[in-house]
């Protein structure tokens, strides 16, 4: 369990983290969103204990990040792949931190073959792909078996393959009662991971809720139906009591009704469909939705420059303002 309490991070004016409370449960993924610089990196830092709180506190287990003996073995975590010595092979690597926090020898091979890393153990990790590097860093992570994992962007760089991977390793993890605390850029794939959510946006907490209540209460949930009989269908509708929206293409939008009940009405009423289908919202629509107001970085649709398909605005993409070019964004 990681509770935040009060937590707060200033860097001079500009207030990163601005009095988050919450609590990051285990027996479950938990996804981290916020628009780009929300304040994500800087919760992750600090409850790492990379940057002091300038208020507030997070407890790991119920203790700080300071009091834990071995921390490794409380608190795994993948921030910034990179961080490995190059120069060092994998192996090496995860040997170092192993003997640095009295973990035993022989996690060293049983991580590597975990995320898949035993045939390039030796070679040195400046060589290694991004998506190599992820896995490197997962292996670190998990080198203390510990009960709480953390991950920013693990995606980041892998195939499809090893996305599917990734997946389905903090799914087990969080199976087996950890405590996972993941962010992502793309929302696809938190779609499939997490259970829960913790939303911020300019560093204030916007959600804490599960998955299925974020989706269902920032977003329009209708069905569409389609007939060629669509003038019966809309009076048949009409005398239910029940409201239809056109919208284009002889398509029929239906709120506050289910697809079961307008099928079987539509059947009573012997009338033919082409179509009857319920609409949900994705989670970026939804995210979309709530965050809109506080969005640091927004890309205008007339902004010189971008092509058509990604001039809509994007989250995970900032424009770089200088060039009018989508940047380089984390998750993509
Ligand atoms: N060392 C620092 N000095 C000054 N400002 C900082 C520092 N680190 C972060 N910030 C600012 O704090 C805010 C939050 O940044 P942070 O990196 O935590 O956001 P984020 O949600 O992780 O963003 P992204 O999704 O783009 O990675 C941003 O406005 C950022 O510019």
């Amino acid at each position: 369990m990681i509770e935040l309490d009060g937590l707060t991070k200033r860097f001079g004016n500009k207030v990163a983290v601005d009095h988050l409370s919450c609590q990051v449960r285990p027996g479950m993924v938990t996804g981290f969103l916020g628009p780009n610089g929300a304040g994500k990196s800087t919760t992750m830092r600090m409850m790492l204990d990379l940057d002091n709180p300038t208020s507030g506190s997070v407890r790991i287990d119920g203790k700080h990040y300071r009091e834990l003996s071995e921390p490794l073995k409380h608190i795994g975590a993948l921030l910034d792949a990179k961080s490995m010595h190059g120069g060092r092979s994998a192996y090496n690597n995860l040997l170092c931190l192993a003997q640095s926090n009295r973990i035993p020898k022989s996690r060293v091979p049983e991580v590597l073959d975990t995320v898949g890393l035993s045939a390039v153990a030796k070679k040195k990790s400046k060589s290694f792909s991004l998506g190599m590097g992820q896995r490197l860093g997962i292996a670190a992570a998990l080198l203390g078996d510990p009960e709480i994992l953390m991950f920013d962007e693990p995606v980041n760089g892998l195939d499809p393959e090893g996305i599917h991977w990734i997946r389905n390793l903090m799914k087990t993890l969080a199976a087996e009662g950890r405590t996972i605390f993941v962010s992502s850029h793309l929302m696809s794939e938190m779609a499939l991971t997490a259970e829960h959510l913790i939303v911020i946006g300019q560093g204030r907490l916007l959600a804490d809720t599960s998955m299925a209540d974020f989706i269902h209460q920032n977003s329009r949930s209708y069905v569409r139906m389609r007939s060629p009989q669509q003038e019966r269908l809309r009076d048949v509708l009409h005398e239910a009591g029940i409201i239809a929206v056109e919208s284009g293409s002889g398509v029929l939008e239906i709120d506050g009704a289910t697809s079961e009940q307008l099928g079987e009405l539509a059947a009573q009423h012997h009338i033919v469909l082409h179509e009857l289908s319920s609409q949900r919202a994705s989670l970026e629509e939804a995210f979309m939705q709530m965050t809109a107001d506080s969005v640091e970085y927004h890309a205008h649709a007339d902004h010189a420059g971008p092509p058509p398909a990604l001039a809509a605005p994007q989250w995970g993409g900032q424009w770089d303002l200088q060039s009018g070019t989508p940047g380089p964004g984390k998750g993509a």
